[in-house]
């Protein structure tokens, strides 16, 4: 079976790394290619890392151009998506990367998007309990943030297990690329080469409630987290380090056996997830390029805190592979098909 797929928003980032891994998807045969203000030009005006595509013209994002494709990947700015969902075809599978579907709390959406909730779709975490079920024959998939794709994999499954208290402390570094194509001040090289700095401090990022959707789910009840992301000098990646209270009775040596067999155990046959040996640290050069998660677990038994550690390539399982990977959920294809999960080194 090939499938045929379309990406919209082929000029940015996120359309990018989508056509980096669906060029050499061996169940693929890529489409269309929609793109804005670069409509009319060859894709490899805008992503010369793309030889094999790179005389593909780029045609104006609209339904016309996308319909007609088994599956249709929209990475656009937010709120550009529902509309365009509803003038597809209802078969075709939609592949959003954007937020729009993402939160299933409509005052939430409101509170930090600041306009009408669009609705919600199947969740593209298929890690997290009862995901795959969510996506097998979806036709509509909403993929994570970046950010709450790095910290719902470091923390989800102490929740699970009722390790720790339903609160939680995250600080997360990402690289420019998060932040996408446009040229804003603050990510010209001249601020960011050289410098780290915190944004969204104080409950402020959009990603906060997506975060607390998460861990509230695995944890059965709500998780309150408090979330500062950090802007770090490199392209690509995210390092997620989060913590929450050991809960009573949990023991807190300093050993980390309790937690490490949970962890163990949750990501024992995940193919994507890799709990680090210990006393080895994840790194963000160590997934780059790869749809890989790494994640290292400590007990802190001064503070009884559980440390959880993890590193993403924001692109790939942060944005383009987690989508890739939930399609071929959706579409009952082998789930590593097309992914790759060596990175790319030094
Ligand atoms: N970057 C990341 O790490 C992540 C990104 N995402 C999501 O992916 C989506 C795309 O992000 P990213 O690639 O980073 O952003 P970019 O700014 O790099 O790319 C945006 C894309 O959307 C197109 N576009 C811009 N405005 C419009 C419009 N009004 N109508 C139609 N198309 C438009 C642009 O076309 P043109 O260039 O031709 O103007 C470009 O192709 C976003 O929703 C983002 O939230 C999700 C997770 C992580
Ligand atoms: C560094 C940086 O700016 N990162 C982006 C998050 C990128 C991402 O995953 O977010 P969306 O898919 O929700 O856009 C931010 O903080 O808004």
């Amino acid at each position: 079976m090939t499938v045929r797929v379309a990406v919209a928003g082929a000029s940015g980032y996120a359309g990018g790394e989508l056509l980096r891994l669906l060029a050499s998807h061996p169940g693929v045969e890529v489409g269309a290619v929609t793109a804005h203000t670069s409509a009319g030009r060859p894709l490899g005006s805008v992503q010369p890392q793309l030889p094999q595509l790179a005389d593909r013209l780029l045609l104006d994002t609209s339904a016309d151009s996308l319909r007609g494709h088994d599956v249709v990947f929209l990475a656009l700015p937010h709120g550009q998506s529902a509309a365009l969902a509803t003038e597809l075809e209802t078969g075709t599978l939609i592949v959003d990367c954007g937020a729009d579907f993402r939160l299933r709390d409509p005052a939430a959406w409101e509170r930090f998007y600041g306009s009408p909730h669009a609705g919600s779709w199947p969740y593209g975490l298929p890690e997290l309990p009862g995901g795959r079920e969510e996506l097998k024959g979806a036709t509509r998939i909403a993929v994570p943030g970046c950010y709450p794709t790095a910290v719902t994999l470091a923390l989800f499954p102490a929740y699970v297990a009722g390790l720790v208290e339903p609160e939680a402390v995250v600080v997360a570094a990402s690289g420019t690329s998060g932040a996408g194509r446009s040229p804003a001040p603050h990510l010209l090289g001249s601020e960011v080469m050289g410098s780290m700095s915190p944004y969204g401090v104080g409950g402020g990022h959009r990603h906060t409630p997506e975060l607390v959707q998460n861990l509230s789910l695995a944890a059965g009840e709500h998780v309150t987290v408090s979330f500062t992301p950090t802007l770090a000098p490199m392209p690509r990646g995210i390092l997620a380090t989060c913590s929450a209270r050991l809960r009573p009775g949990i023991a807190a040596t300093g050993r980390d056996d309790e937690a490490r067999a949970v962890f163990g155990a949750a990501y024992a046959d995940e193919p994507f997830v890799r709990l680090l040996p210990p006393g080895q640290w994840p790194s963000t050069a160590a997934v780059l390029g790869s749809n890989t998660v790494q994640v290292q677990i400590a007990v802190d038994p001064q503070a009884r805190r559980l440390i959880c550690v993890s590193a993403i390539d924001n692109l790939t399982k942060g944005t383009a592979g987690g989508a890739v990977q939930s399609m071929n959920i959706a579409l009952g294809l082998p789930e590593r098909l097309g992914l790759p999960t060596n990175g790319v080194a030094p």
